[in-house]
């Protein structure tokens, strides 16, 4: 069923806002018939308005699986995706491209470059979302600016290209041109992976900034210590599975699925979490069992 957006709670019903993102019993599957493989196995994930979702999992996992099915990048084999209320699992392109057009969800990489293209200045990447909306040049200028001001970059990068910015630099500009729509949700896959420790910690700061300001994220990362300090809940994907979820104190402090336990005792900047080799080569073996 396709709710339209932003509808008031009916009388008498529940208080609590509509999910930003509902996502029911997910499968996704890759290659041709025989060689036909499953990446996603009856995922569910439902993420609030204001709301920062972690998910978490190990290489393979399929949290990029998640990631592109929520963007309309792989089609989902079973299950359900709303966006805003606007169930989007049978998008045709056409469909996908009117809602990117609308700026409603928008994503940042790993590598920034993907979303920024190498030949357009910073100030035409940061605009040009708003111009195709019809949105007047010397507005969205104005905009681009509040915007790099808000990931604590200098204006004086406007006219520079991706290529002359560093790599967290451009991981920021990244973050920003994502915002720039206003969107409902942000999906970012591993957005400070190839960073340096300093440049993490500052885009983590404003991932955090970001998810008080009222946009719902969803903050892909296989590592629990980064997530650990922005979301406000944590998923654990393993095998294509989400098999734990809860807020991020309780996945951190109690995990209960052994897999989030190895997790846990391996992040290495979990401090005071760590669990010993023995006792994670244990937590292996049950998994594998
Ligand atoms: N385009 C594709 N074609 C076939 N199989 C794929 C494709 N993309 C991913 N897979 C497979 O789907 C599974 C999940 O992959 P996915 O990239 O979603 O995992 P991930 O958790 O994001 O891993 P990583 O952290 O390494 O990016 C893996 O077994 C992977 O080999």
């Amino acid at each position: 069923m396709t709710r339209p957006p932003h509808t008031p709670p009916a009388a008498g019903a529940e208080e609590n806002p509509p999910p930003v993102l509902e996502v029911t019993g997910l499968d996704v599957h890759y290659g041709p018939r025989r060689r036909r493989r499953q990446a996603l196995h009856g995922v569910s994930l439902s993420v609030a308005p204001a709301e920062t979702v972690g998910i978490i999992g190990e290489t393979g996992s399929g949290k990029s699986t998640l990631a592109r099915a929520v963007l309309g990048l792989v089609p989902a084999s079973a299950g359900s995706i709303l966006i805003d209320g606007e169930n989007v699992t049978a998008h045709r392109d056409r469909q996908w491209r009117a809602l990117r057009r609308r700026g409603v969800v928008q994503y940042v990489f790993q590598d920034p470059l993907r979303s920024l293209d190498p030949d357009l200045t910073i100030e035409d990447s940061l605009v040009e979302p708003l111009l195709v909306r019809g949105v007047a040049r010397q507005e969205a200028v104005g905009r681009a600016r509040t915007l790099l001001d808000r990931v604590r970059l200098s204006d004086g990068l406007l006219t520079r290209l991706p290529g002359e910015l560093s790599g967290g630099q451009r991981q920021r500009v990244a973050v920003a041109r994502a915002l720039i729509t206003e969107p409902r949700l942000v999906v970012l896959d591993e957005p400070v992976s190839a960073l340096d420790s300093a440049n993490r910690v500052q885009i983590l700061e404003i991932l955090k900034e970001l998810g008080a300001s009222g946009v719902a994220l969803v903050f892909i990362s296989h590592d629990l210590g980064s997530v650990a300090g922005v979301a406000d809940r944590v998923a654990v994907l393993y095998r294509g599975e989400l098999v734990e979820s809860g807020t991020a104190r309780d996945v951190v402090g109690s995990p209960r699925h052994a897999y989030t336990r190895l997790l846990v005792g391996s992040a290495p900047t979990l401090r005071g979490a760590r669990t010993d080799r023995a006792r994670r080569a244990e937590l292996r073996e049950l998994l594998d069992a």
